[in-house]
């Protein structure tokens, strides 16, 4: 228990932190702006290469179901493809709630060297497969793998990055998605003319991951994981590491802080063992349901959960990973001479941007950013639209989507759309593509992994509604009204992000909790970042 003079002291601050009211709350106003150790970019390295992981065994299976051939037995059929597809989204669904709830309990290292064990068996797997079934068995156990990563990747490096480089840190790990894509996506084109060059391109996931697992025996624990698990003496030599330059000061801060949170969550009841008699397996499922009340009706917890949940579903709904899956398929259609290249360019442009965004989440903030991006790939989506429009109804809608048009007569249109696709997947990886990910400093400590498990699982659900709905939709509801319906998601994204997202750009973890203690606290971020940034 932490005493509650300690408790109301003064928290993290290289100078003396300034407080705000906020309705009667007083709040610590954490702007630490120790810039990142080489010990934490290291850390940050290796846990990326999870994301590596994910955006590679994502990005693959475009061409890995163009050369698979008759390998399975058979030329694979549609549903065969939607199934291989789509089984990696599933798995990963099933996975990012579970993990959300085992992270707690095992830690967040131990999850992801469980998640290198699954990328592993799941490559093997589909590498020596004969049969489609073999084919989705092996890639389900990669969405597992790809469920829990994506889940605890960045929880871990948001617990453990300064504050004021928490961002970019995150956002680093989301670059590793994208070098992933682009990877596989060159990986593929090679592979793509050596017969059975697919079993390569799927068995190669396995390496990274073999690399990882070692990294992370050396690598330590989540230092908010350890002070809750009641090994604060570990955790404080983690910290030291991590402030390396003013261990005195900024690492005494940063434990009181954290003992803080868990004071304070004591303090309102939450401490089921308490509560609980019976085994640790009783006592367990006690805390998984106490974790869940409190998740829903705890106000501010809500309020993150419905923050998370806007912004995972928003990145899915408005559709980029229809791009992501079936490029090549548009820009055949399109009549484009090499499909492959072709979508290897929205490929690059995604990790370019991406890029970007590490360079400046930190600085502008992710509020202003999304604000500011949301309407650039409105504007891509719109001028899509209006350009399948123009490309012609007898091409596109009257005949079926499956018509491929002559690369001799391409329409300019073609290339108009294309352009207009580059400027929404720009948008899009500047903005959403990344900020949906910074969810976990959204949730107080207590309800951390089960509340981005669920905002994770809401990513997965909507990743698997898009690739299951995008060709339906391109066929029987024209790719005009498609882009359009991306459009209009991405307006009432806009709209409510506009509503309920507040700035969260250099504020401690523990202190994003109290701005969302009564309200959405919009106006109260927008000051405080002001103050920070005059
Ligand atoms: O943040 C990532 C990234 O933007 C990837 O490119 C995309 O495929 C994923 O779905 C998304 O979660």
């Amino acid at each position: 228990m932490v005493d509650r003079d300690e408790a109301n002291a003064p928290l993290i601050g290289e100078h003396e932190p300034a407080t705000v009211e906020n309705d009667g709350h007083r709040i610590s106003q954490e702007h630490d702006s120790t810039s990142p150790s080489a010990f934490i970019w290291a850390l940050t390295f290796a846990a990326g290469i999870s994301g590596l992981l994910f955006g590679y065994d994502t990005g693959v299976i475009s061409s890995t179901l163009v050369s698979i051939g008759t390998d399975l037995g058979h030329p694979l059929t549609t549903l065969d493809k939607s199934i291989i597809t789509s089984c990696t989204s599933l798995g990963a669904l099933i996975a990012s709630p579970i993990t959300g709830i085992l992270a707690d309990k095992f830690g967040r290292r131990g999850i992801i060297l469980a998640a290198d064990v699954l990328f592993t068996a799941g490559a093997l797997g589909q590498t020596v497969t004969v049969s489609v079934p073999g084919m989705v068995v092996g890639r389900t156990v990669v969405g597992f793998a790809i469920g829990g990563a994506s889940l605890v990747v960045p929880l871990y490096i948001s617990e453990l990055s300064p504050s004021a480089s928490r961002g970019r840190l995150v956002t680093l790990s989301i670059l590793f998605i994208t070098l992933g894509q682009v990877v596989a996506y060159f990986v593929g084109y090679i592979l793509s003319m050596q017969s059975g060059g697919w079993r390569w391109m799927v068995g190669l996931g396995a390496a990274p991951a073999v690399l990882q697992f070692g990294l992370m025996l050396v690598l330590p624990e989540s230092p908010r994981w350890l002070v809750k698990a009641d090994k604060t003496q570990e955790a404080q030599k983690i910290l030291r590491k991590v402030y390396a330059a003013r261990v005195d000061t900024i690492v005494d801060k940063v434990l009181r802080a954290i003992k803080t949170e868990i004071a304070e969550e004591e303090a309102t009841g939450d401490d089921v063992s308490k509560a609980v008699s019976g085994n640790r397996a009783q006592v367990w499922l006690a805390s998984i349901r106490n974790g869940s009340a409190e998740l829903f009706y705890v106000g501010m917890n809500r309020r993150a959960l419905t923050i998370a949940c806007l912004l995972q579903g928003l990145q899915q709904l408005c559709g980029f990973n229809s791009l992501m899956y079936f490029s090549a398929t548009i820009f055949s259609l399109l009549g484009f001479y090499s499909p492959t290249m072709t979508s290897l360019s929205i490929a690059v442009t995604n990790f370019t941007c991406t890029l970007i965004a590490l360079l400046i989440t930190d600085r502008v903030g992710r509020r202003r950013i999304l604000l500011l991006s949301v309407p650039v790939m409105f504007s891509g989506l719109v001028t899509c639209s209006i350009a399948y429009e123009c490309l012609g109804r007898p091409t596109l809608g009257a005949e079926p989507f499956t018509k491929t048009m002559d690369p001799d007569t391409r329409s300019p249109w073609a290339v108009v759309i294309l352009i207009a696709m580059i400027i929404y997947v720009c948008g899009y990886a500047i903005g959403i593509g990344n900020i949906a990910w910074q969810q976990s400093e959204l949730f107080p400590l207590s309800v951390r992994s089960l509340g981005s498990g669920l905002a994770t699982a809401t990513n997965w659900g909507s990743n698997f509604v898009v690739g299951l709905t995008f060709l339906p939709m391109m066929e029987y509801l024209t790719p005009a009204w498609t882009f359009a319906v991306y459009a209009l998601v991405c307006a009432i994204g806009w709209m409510c992000a506009w509503r309920i997202y507040p700035e969260t750009k250099g504020l401690g973890l523990e202190d994003v909790r109290g701005l969302l203690k009564d309200s959405y606290g919009i106006q109260e971020s927008l000051r405080r970042a002001k103050i920070r940034d005059p």
